[in-house]
């Protein structure tokens, strides 16, 4: 195991308890608001607070990095694509700006591990520990410091955004070629075959799509084969991750140890999301899954972590987007809790004994 120490407590079930308490004297028939209300009574037990807070304070933060593995042919898309894309979000033209506008979340942008030199971009959040990993069918994505260091930029990231008030932390990710080393950390983490995780990502023909299912299952063996123990979830990174899936197990974790709830996006997000979870299992009560990416390995990572999408969009682009789309389920369900008028108080009559 690492010797990355991580502190999570449990989520508190008394709260939990009483918010259960309280959505029954809410009027409305008992469980009609569904997973509405089992919404509402996690955010309680992750803020020990009954109702919970009303999420005011709620941001996105796109965490952004490059794949040696994009040389193996494995998406259609150049490399730079990822760079010009962040200077796409800084200047606010991108669709997780204008989601992100919706519902009234901040976007922030952070260069974690992208091949070229950003530091001409205004507005990025220059914490670079890798100029891209290497092809992860051939050698490890990167060192384990290396990726020691990507995990903990993403949950300083976390920890500073909570400190200066966030209520709510979104992932986001950007990076060409990304959906390659999610679907290899998805098979390793849930045990299950690469042919079951491996998708088109941004859209790819037949061809190339055996040829990724043929990298994913090379880069698997490969990692089996090396000395690192695949239970230590910064050795898995370290093997077969990306600076951004890695920065995003840390905003995970760090969203956690803060008691703070984390809303999940897509394949890539749910990838570093499951290795989030091998630190702790009590992480996962921490994890909300905005949507379910049609890209297979979302379903796949989301039913080993025992989670439900809240939306089914069939969304697949990333940023965080899918994710940024749920946050007006999660307000609505904690404002249910501090709203809503009771039987008592509204004058309703309950159900006859
Ligand atoms: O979030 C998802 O489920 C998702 C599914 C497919 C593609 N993406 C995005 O598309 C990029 C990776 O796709 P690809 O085909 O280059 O591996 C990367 O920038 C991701 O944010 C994202
Ligand atoms: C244009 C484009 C935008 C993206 N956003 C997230 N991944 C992406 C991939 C591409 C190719």
């Amino acid at each position: 195991m690492t010797d990355l120490a991580v502190s999570v407590e449990k989520v508190s079930q008394a709260h939990i308890d009483s918010a259960k308490q309280r959505q029954l004297s809410l009027t409305k028939p008992p469980g009609s608001l569904g997973v509405l209300e089992e919404v509402g009574n996690r955010l309680c037990g992750i803020f020990g607070q009954t109702p919970p807070p009303s999420l005011d304070l709620i941001d996105v933060t796109v965490f952004a990095g490059d794949h040696g593995v994009v040389g193996e042919g494995v998406t259609p898309w150049p490399q730079e694509v990822t760079v010009q894309m962040l200077s796409n979000f800084v200047t606010g033209g991108a669709a997780i700006n204008v989601i992100a506008s919706v519902v009234g979340a901040r976007v922030l942008v952070v260069d974690v591990g992208v091949a070229s030199d950003t530091s001409l971009l205004e507005g990025l959040v220059q914490r670079k520990q890798i100029f891209g990993t290497k092809s992860i069918c051939s050698e490890a994505a990167m060192t384990y410091r290396e990726a020691r260091g990507c995990f903990e930029v993403g949950r300083d990231v976390a920890k500073d955004l909570i400190r200066s008030g966030s209520q709510l932390l979104v992932t986001g990710d950007m990076g060409i070629g990304n959906t390659t080393p999610a679907a290899a950390l998805i098979a390793a983490a849930a045990g299950v075959d690469p042919k079951e995780v491996v998708g088109r990502g941004t859209g790819i023909d037949d061809l190339t799509f055996s040829r990724k299912c043929e990298i994913v299952e090379a880069a698997l063996m490969r990692a089996e084969r090396s000395t690192a123990s695949l239970d230590d979830p910064v050795a898995l990174l370290s093997e077969l991750g990306g600076a951004e899936i890695a920065a995003i197990a840390g905003y995970v974790v760090g969203a956690a140890e803060m008691r703070r709830p984390v809303l999940v996006d897509g394949v890539i997000a749910l990838s570093g999301a499951l290795v989030a979870t091998m630190f702790s299992p009590l992480i996962v009560d921490y994890i909300f899954a905005g949507h379910l990416s049609t890209e297979p390995g979302a379903a796949v990572a989301l039913r080993h972590m025992g989670l439900r999408p809240l939306l089914t969009l069939d969304m697949r682009l990333g940023e965080g987007t899918g994710a940024a789309l749920a946050v007006p389920v999660l307000r609505a369900a904690s404002n249910i809790l501090s709203e809503m008028a009771t039987f008592d108080q509204a004058g309703v009559a309950q159900v006859k004994a």
